[in-house]
């Protein structure tokens, strides 16, 4: 994999809560600037950042090109507390387990949460190191069509049951000592990129 640049990393002040959103985003999608707007404002962050994957290491196929992908995510989501970045490129990392640990080494005093969707919740237990990274950050789980319950009876939400906090408390996620989680209920929306390719309309050129 290349290792990039690091000056290329994005920036957040100290003391500031940042949100990781990891994804393929092959393509992204109104699905995912969705949740990023409902993470900004529920979980009350200073910054969020879309970590756009070179490729999930449970997928069997690649993803289109990480610029491609990186270039059609930056003309969707456009916030100016949000960066749209390639960091597990920039740091040679591919695990999410790696790359928290590389960005809370290289970010130290930042609030970091991790958010994903209701999908990767039921899945989570399957991760390299998921227990090590439930204990590490936060974690912010947001609601998707057709998976609250298999997220919310999964290995990991069953074994971190004791460390769910309630949706009203969101705001405190940020600050709350690891394991902490927050089932966050959000108006749905059914959208994925698995249906956008299987549509025709990506073609993986940084274009819809
Ligand atoms: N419509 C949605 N509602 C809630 N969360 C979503 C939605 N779409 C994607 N996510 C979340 O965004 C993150 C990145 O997802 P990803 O880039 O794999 O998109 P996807 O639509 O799930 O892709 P695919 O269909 O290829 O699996 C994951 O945490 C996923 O759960
Ligand atoms: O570290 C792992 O074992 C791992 C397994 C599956 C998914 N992930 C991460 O989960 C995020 C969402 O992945 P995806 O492909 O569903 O968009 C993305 O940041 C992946 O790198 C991480």
């Amino acid at each position: 994999m290349p290792v990039l640049p690091r000056h290329d990393l994005p920036f957040a002040p100290r003391r500031a809560s940042v949100g990781l959103f990891g994804g393929s985003f092959d393509p992204a999608h109104e699905g995912h600037v969705h949740v990023t707007r409902h993470a900004l404002q529920r979980l009350e962050l200073d910054r969020l950042w879309w970590l756009v994957s070179p490729g999930n290491p449970l997928k069997s196929f690649g993803p289109a090109p990480l610029q491609a992908r990186l270039t059609q995510a930056r003309k969707l989501m456009r916030h100016p507390r949000v960066d749209v970045t390639p960091v597990e490129s920039l740091l040679g990392t591919r695990y999410t387990a790696d790359t928290l640990r590389a960005l809370m080494h290289l970010y130290p005093e930042r609030r970091f949460v991790w958010i994903m969707g209701a999908d990767n919740l039921a899945s989570f237990h399957q991760w390299d190191n998921w227990r090590v990274i439930m204990e590490s950050l936060p974690i912010a789980v947001v609601a998707r069509p057709g998976q609250q319950l298999r997220a919310l009876s999964s290995v990991a939400a069953r074994r971190y049951a004791r460390a769910r906090i309630p949706a009203r408390s969101a705001p405190l996620l940020s600050m709350a000592q690891a394991p902490a989680w927050c089932f966050l209920t959000v108006p749905l929306r059914d959208i994925s990129s698995s249906h956008l390719r299987a549509q025709g309309n990506w073609l993986g050129t940084g274009h819809l």
